[in-house]
């Protein structure tokens, strides 16, 4: 049996941190995102894997290679353009002859998902589908007992039927193939359309599923998933990283290795640092992802911030969270857990301020004593004053 993975997407609403990394790619306790799913795939008994990738595919392809170190045999099919999620899935076509699963590359379940769905006695078609408490944000699934009677994509503004949610695994036979070209409307594709048309057909099964569902979609989703995966690990420092005796860590916190941690630090629960990181003497930290080599000088205080690869937040600098509002590709989400993001390379100098929900571009430069909210684009200079 087959599982295709889809790893083509870019993240728009991650960026910038999407600009420089594929969103498979973003760090969960210092694992991208996809070595998750892979797990899951693997543990579940699944050796062949197709990766469908696209946007920044060789920072993908040179993680994984063949993905024996995973345990399974990575065949990588390309989708060029990113024309939806049933186009992902078509890219699949020439390597299947049978019933075959699908992934989203970007979603952290549990594996006995992936055994329930790919087991023999789940017909396919089949969906897995799970309550959700906004199932507006995705594709709401109506059921007629166990069988599905419509998927309705992202029906902002119209009257949901149902508050069950299309969990992104799924089981097709290459039938599917024809549903998604039927369904190429405007020369897109959504997995969704093609699963209407099968349920409109009368054939597809959902698989209810209530276990581990974690998605990582908008900036704030990778602060709460990273917490709660360090919640189930437990803390976890490198033997290659250098922790001060005087600092103080009350985890769970994943500190990656020859990350440098200087005296009098505190790291608190939800906390990841990446390889070669630097936090400063007196710096506090929590429910913050920090990126591989960035540094937070001295007496820094970031709360629910994630701080890009190579970026530097100069001393006493401050970003806290708070009840946010965020503008995200065009679209605007209200009452957001966000300190800042910072994206790579960034330059933010001493004491400056980041209210709430401040985002700040890849090679952007901050000088210091700023007090800055809202966005700044990439590669612009913000001045004090
Ligand atoms: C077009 C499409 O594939 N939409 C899917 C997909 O949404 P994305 O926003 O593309 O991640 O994954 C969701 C859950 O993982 C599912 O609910 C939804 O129906």
């Amino acid at each position: 049996m087959y599982a295709v993975i889809l790893a083509a997407g870019e993240g728009m609403r991650l960026r910038p941190l999407t600009r420089t990394r594929p969103k498979p790619m973003v760090p969960i306790a210092n694992r991208p995102l996809l070595e998750y799913v892979l797990e899951a795939v693997a543990d579940a008994g699944i050796e062949d894997v197709i990766l469908v990738v696209g946007y920044k595919r060789e920072r993908i392809q040179s993680h994984f290679g063949d993905g024996n170190d995973w345990e399974v045999d990575i065949t990588y099919a390309v989708q060029e353009k990113q024309l939806g999620t049933g186009h992902a899935v078509a890219q699949a076509e020439p390597y299947i002859d049978g019933e075959f699963i699908v992934l989203n590359g970007d979603r952290i379940i549990d594996s006995s998902l992936v055994s329930h769905i790919a087991d023999d006695a789940t017909p396919a078609p089949a969906v897995a589908i799970r309550r959700s408490e906004t199932p507006s944000a995705y594709g709401v699934v109506s059921l007629d007992g166990d069988r599905v009677v419509s998927v309705d994509e992202k029906p902002t503004g119209r009257t949901l039927t149902s508050d069950l949610i299309n969990a992104g695994v799924y089981k097709f036979t290459p039938s599917v193939f024809d549903a998604i070209r039927e369904t190429d409307t405007v020369g897109e594709s959504p997995i969704t359309a093609a699963l209407d048309t099968l349920a409109a057909e009368g054939s597809v099964q959902a698989v209810r599923y209530g276990g581990r569902w974690l998605d990582v979609s908008v900036p704030w989703n990778l602060l709460s998933v990273n917490s709660s995966v360090l919640d189930e690990t437990g803390s976890h420092v490198d033997t290659a990283a250098v922790v001060h005796g005087s600092a103080t860590i009350a985890g769970p916190v994943d500190i990656d290795e020859d990350v440098h941690v200087h005296p009098n630090a505190t790291l608190l629960a939800g906390t990841s640092l990446g390889a070669n990181a630097e936090i400063g003497a007196n710096a506090v930290i929590s429910n913050t992802v920090v990126l591989p080599d960035a540094t937070v000088e001295a007496g820094a205080v970031l709360h629910d911030c994630i701080v890009g690869s190579n970026s530097v937040v100069g001393a006493n600098a401050t970003a806290s969270g708070g009840d946010a509002t965020v503008a995200l590709a065009g679209e605007l989400y209200e009452s957001a857990r966000l300190g800042a993001l910072i994206g790579d390379n960034v330059d933010i100098g001493g004491g400056v301020t980041l209210a709430p929900g401040t985002i700040i571009g890849n090679d952007a430069t901050v000088h210091e004593g700023t007090t800055l909210d809202g966005h700044v684009e990439d590669g612009a200079t913000i001045r004090r004053g």
